[in-house]
Order: C-alpha cells, then structure tokens, then sequence
C-alpha cells in the first residue's frame, strides 16, 4: 500500500486530496498546527518527510493571499519558495515523488493566446515572484516531480471568489468586476483528482510526465463573466438574492485597484494534459464549477 503525505490539508486542494486518497493508500495530512505541517519550520518538515517515508509528498500548502503578499515578502517567499526547496531536498534524498502547485501569476498575461509550459515567466506580483521561485528549487532539487500549474481555484472547502460572489450577491444590489483579466477558474476537487491520479501512474507505470503541466479545465471566461455566470445559476436553482446578473457591471482592471497588480491574460494550454486523458475526459469550466456551486449552496 503506498503511502502519501499531504501538506496544507485544510486549504482548498488539500481538503480535497484527502477525498482523492482516501481510498488509494496510507495518508498523512498535515496542517500548520501539526508537528512537521509548519511551513515556517521548513527543516521540521523535511525532518517528518524523511520519518514517515512516503512514496507520494503533496504539497498543497501555500501563502496564497495575493495583495497582502505585496507588504509581506518575507512571509510569501519563506512559504512558497525557501520551504518548498527543504521539501523538494527531502524528497529527493529518499526517492518519493513530489507533487506541488503553482499558478498562472508566473505569467505577464501580455498579449491573447494560451501559454504551454515553456512559455517564459515573467511575474507581476511578489506571490507570482515567490511561486516561480519555488517552481526553480523543485526543478532543481527534486526532478521526480510535478508541478501543477493551475488559475483561479474554487472548492467547497475555503474561500475563493464563487464564495465571495454569493456573499456579496445576498446584499448588494449591483457590483462592478473585472472584465478585461481571463482565464479558467479551476475546480480543487479536478486538481485533486487529477493531479493524484497522473502521481499514482508516475509510482506504478513510471511514465515520465514529470516536470511543468498546466493544470485546467478547458474553456475561459472573465471574472466578470465568471460572477455573472455565479448569480444567474444560484438564480436557476431558486434562491433570491439582491443582485441579478444583468446589476453586474463589466469593468477594465484600472478601475479595481488593488496592492498587486493581476495577469490580463492567464489563459494556459491545457494541451499536455489532454494528451493523457482519453478524448472527452477533460470538460468545459462550467462543468466543474456547476458541481461545486450546488455543493457551497447545500452547506
Ligand atoms: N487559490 C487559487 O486561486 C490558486 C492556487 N494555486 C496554487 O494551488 C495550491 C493550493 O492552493 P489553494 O488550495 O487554493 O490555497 P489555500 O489558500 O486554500 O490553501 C493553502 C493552505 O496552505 C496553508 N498554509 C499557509 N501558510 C502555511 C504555513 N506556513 N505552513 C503550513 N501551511 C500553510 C494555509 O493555511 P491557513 O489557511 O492557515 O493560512 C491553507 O490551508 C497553492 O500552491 C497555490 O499557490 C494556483 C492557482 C490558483
Ligand atoms: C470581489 C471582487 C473582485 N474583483 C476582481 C479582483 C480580481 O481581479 C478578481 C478576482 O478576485 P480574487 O480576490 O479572487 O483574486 P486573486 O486572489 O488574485 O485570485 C488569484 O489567487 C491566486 C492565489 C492565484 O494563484 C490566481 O490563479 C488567482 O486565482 O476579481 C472585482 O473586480 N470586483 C469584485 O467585487
Ligand atoms: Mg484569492
């Protein structure tokens, strides 16, 4: 029976790859608040790697809070660089493969079209600056290893903007979003799925996807479209709220200032990751996403 550690258990993805797991073999999650979960303590996370010997280490925790990120460089870069090369040495002394996450933030978002997994990274923020680096220790110190570049993550389990949106929707009568930054929103339970599925292949058949894969759904939107697309939904499945889909207003990113500065275009190609699915496998966002709003509205 393999075994396999999760890190970040209760963030979005973590939560759900302890569903993904549960049933594939022996699992260790871990949260800040266990011994050796503390990615401020980055050797007491190598220390617990290397006792409990796992086949498989996920790494799903992150500092992910984008404009606070701005003010605390140190906090983002501890967690999402210099603790992420501890795991990846630790894994690579005892052979377990290494599965981690990053984000379309790597990218400038400059121009129209999707970016593969070679395009060149240029962050704009300090949290894009500290995932690409910790992408650079993984890819040096650990070459048995994914790392899963996903966009704009929604689950049941944590806060994320379909959340956001219902919170909003329940007392606002008109709301302004951002039209002109697209991507994919990106369900954790398909990224935990997934990305459990391609490391279990990796441990028994010892393919050799290893490396940078884009981890998204097909299709994109605005998060403009995206929250319109929320309200009208929750709308279908009958429950009232203040704000109607046409009450929300498409506006440029220069009219939603924030601390961090976000991609236009996060657009990533999800090409490698349909080559290793069966043709229909992989669905449109919406999809994913349908799945989840009912689930966030039933709690
Ligand atoms: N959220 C998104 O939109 C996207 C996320 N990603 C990437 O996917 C991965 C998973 O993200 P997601 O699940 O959404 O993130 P969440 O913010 O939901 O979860 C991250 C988890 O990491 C934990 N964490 C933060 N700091 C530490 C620390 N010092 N030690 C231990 N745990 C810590 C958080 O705990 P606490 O809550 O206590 O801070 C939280 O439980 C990350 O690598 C992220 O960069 C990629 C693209 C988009
Ligand atoms: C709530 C709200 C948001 N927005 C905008 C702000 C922002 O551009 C966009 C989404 O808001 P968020 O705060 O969810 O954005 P953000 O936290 O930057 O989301 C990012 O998180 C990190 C961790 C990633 O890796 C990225 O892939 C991405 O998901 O919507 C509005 O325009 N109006 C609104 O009322
Ligand atoms: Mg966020």
């Amino acid at each position: 029976m393999p075994k396999f550690l999760i890190l970040g258990k209760n963030g979005q993805v973590g939560w759900e790859l302890q569903r993904s797991l549960a049933l594939k073999g022996e699992v260790l999650g871990l949260g800040r608040e266990d011994e050796g979960g503390d990615l401020y303590r980055p050797e007491e996370v190598a220390s617990k790697i290397i006792a409990y010997h796992p086949d498989i280490v996920f790494n799903a925790a992150a500092y992910t809070a984008v404009d606070k990120a701005e003010s605390e460089q140190d906090k983002a870069f501890a967690v999402n660089s210099t603790a992420v090369r501890e795991i990846a040495q630790a894994c690579q002394q005892i052979g377990a493969i290494l599965v981690h996450y990053s984000t379309d933030y790597v990218f400038d978002g400059s121009g129209n079209s999707p970016r593969d997994e070679k395009a060149p990274t240029k962050p704009l923020n300090v949290y894009g600056q500290s995932k690409l680096a910790g992408e650079d220790e993984i890819l040096r110190y650990c070459p048995q290893s994914f790392i899963f570049r996903a966009s704009w993550v929604y689950g049941v389990h944590g806060k994320n903007f379909i959340k956001t949106i219902l919170r909003l929707a329940q007392t606002k009568e008109t709301l302004k979003v951002v039209s002109d930054q697209i991507g994919a929103p990106t369900s954790a339970e398909f990224i935990a799925d997934i990305s459990a599925e391609l490391a279990l292949r990796a441990l028994n058949e010892k393919n050799k996807l290893f490396g940078i894969c884009n981890l998204v759904p097909n299709g994109t939107t605005s998060w403009c479209d995206f929250a319109k697309w929320i309200v009208s939904q929750t709308q279908s499945l009958g429950i009232d709220q203040a704000l109607k889909p046409q009450n929300i207003h498409p506006i440029p990113s220069t009219e939603y200032p924030t601390p961090a500065v976000r991609p236009l275009n996060s657009r990533l190609d999800n090409n490698k990751l349909r080559s290793q699915f069966n043709e229909g496998c992989i669905h449109d966002w919406s999809v994913y996403a349908k799945r989840i709003l009912i689930e966030v509205i039933g709690h």
